[in-house]
């Protein structure tokens, strides 16, 4: 058995809409990033590579290659499982945790739950994705960002 953390944190910026775990959610802001900015599956790989020893998202897709502009993270899960899938390793579970004063992320918890089995090829039960807001206190409180924390079992395939 091997554990992984990831954390990952996107600034509030221009627009009208945030991506979260494949989910579209309208917002009157849109994250800055150099990819669609989706906090939760960043968070999610870097826990997956952590688990790993396979480094981080950043070593993976530098946010220097224009390759990356603006791409959906869904296909850089799939490339994440992929890589721990060629070392053997299959996911047990992952719980997940955004950390947002807005927006209400409860209506939009179990579509984000299905794209990330989709990609991961496992079930949604394998996944649990929690919300919490930090009561107005500290960046996220005063609505500037969106923080990510996620915490991963993967198993050896003998
Ligand atoms: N962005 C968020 C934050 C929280 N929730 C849900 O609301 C519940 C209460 O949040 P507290 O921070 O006041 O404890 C929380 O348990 C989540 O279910 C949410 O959907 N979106
Ligand atoms: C996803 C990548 C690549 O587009 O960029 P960002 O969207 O800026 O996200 P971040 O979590 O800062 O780091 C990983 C990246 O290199």
């Amino acid at each position: 058995m091997r554990i992984g953390q990831g954390y990952d944190v996107h600034a509030f910026g221009e627009g009208d809409a945030i991506v979260i775990g494949g989910v579209t959610i309208p917002f009157s802001r849109g994250l800055v990033a150099h990819s669609d900015g989706d906090v939760l599956i960043h968070a999610l790989c870097d826990a997956l590579l952590g688990a790993a020893a396979l480094g981080d998202i950043g070593q993976h897709f530098p946010d220097t290659d224009s390759a990356y502009r603006g791409i959906d993270s869904r296909e850089l899960l799939r490339h994440v499982q992929a890589l721990i899938a060629d070392q053997g390793f299959t996911l047990v579970n992952a719980d997940m945790t955004l950390i947002a004063q807005a927006p209400k992320m409860s209506p939009h918890i179990l579509a984000m739950r299905e794209n990330l089995s989709a990609d991961l090829n496992c079930g949604t039960e394998q996944l649990n994705i929690k919300a919490t807001t930090t009561e107005k206190l500290g960046f996220e409180g005063r609505g500037e960002g969106i923080a990510a924390q996620v915490v991963v079992l993967l198993d050896k395939v003998a």
